[in-house]
């Protein structure tokens, strides 16, 4: 298999607050990896960092087989939704999209129209973002990501707002995205969403992994076991929910 991304030892500090203390994490090509964790354990963090948006205070990080910082050749071939995602708001979907573009120096060669529908924005595409609801937004957060036809796929909370179709239509694209040949990073609080897409998973607690590997590895493969979900991941934190953050 092909590591489309490795990240070992990292390490990465706000001030006193180490958020990410000595993370490593493989994703292959064509595989999906999730990444767990509670609220503030580092997942957008170490997406950042995966994304070239954040530095990592220690450790090492490949992209596609090249360090970081990032070649621009290297970050064409790289997709993400992050959190929040920023988009000019009086544009339209595809205006904005055709400005992504244009901003990665790519040709669109049907690409926007390809996007857009397949994350079912045909015809919203036409509207200017300021009118989307939040699922709309997220909706074409994913078009953004899928624009470049990346060879790493990173998407964070990809179905938080979208309804129930919309939740379907990630879990496809997401299936279509590896069978390309795609590696792609996905961090969900949907627990049952995450196993039911993904290969491999990765969970963050108190900045480092306290537990990884393939589905059936970590007893989660469906139909194995009789721990719930929701159990198996409290077992990986040491505290109870609700801490104090
Ligand atoms: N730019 C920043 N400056 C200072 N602290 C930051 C910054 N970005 C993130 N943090 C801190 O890093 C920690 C991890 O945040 P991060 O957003 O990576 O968590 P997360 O696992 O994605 O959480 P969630 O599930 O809530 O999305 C938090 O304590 C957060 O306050």
């Amino acid at each position: 298999m092909t590591a489309v991304l490795r990240c070992h030892g990292v390490v990465k500090k706000y001030g006193a607050n180490t958020v990410l203390n000595g993370v490593s994490l493989t994703v292959e090509a064509g595989q999906v990896t999730g990444l767990l964790g509670l609220n503030g354990a580092g997942k957008t963090t170490l997406m950042r960092i995966a994304t070239g948006l954040a530095k990592p205070s220690a450790g090492h990080v490949q992209v596609l087989g090249a360090s970081l910082p990032m070649h621009p050749d290297t970050l064409a071939r790289v997709g993400a939704a992050l959190d929040a995602p920023a988009f000019y708001r009086w544009m339209t979907g595809q205006g904005m999209l055709r400005t992504l573009l244009d901003m990665a120096g790519l040709p669109d060669e049907g690409r926007i129209r390809r996007v857009l529908e397949r994350v079912g924005l045909t015809e919203a595409g036409r509207r200017r973002v300021r009118t989307y609801s939040q699922g709309m937004r997220q909706r074409l957060a994913l078009a953004a990501a899928l624009l470049k036809e990346p060879d790493l796929l990173i998407l964070d909370e990809p179905t938080n707002g979208l309804d129930p179709a919309g939740v379907r239509l990630v879990r496809e694209i997401i299936a279509q995205e590896a069978a390309r040949g795609a590696g792609i990073l996905i961090s969900s609080h949907q627990l049952d969403e995450i196993a039911r897409v993904c290969d491999t998973i990765t969970m963050i607690a108190h900045g480092t992994v306290s537990a990884e590997g393939t589905l059936d590895e970590l007893g989660l493969a469906p139909g194995s076991g009789t721990e719930s979900l929701e159990d198996w991941f409290f077992r990986h934190q040491d505290t109870l929910p609700g801490r104090a953050l």
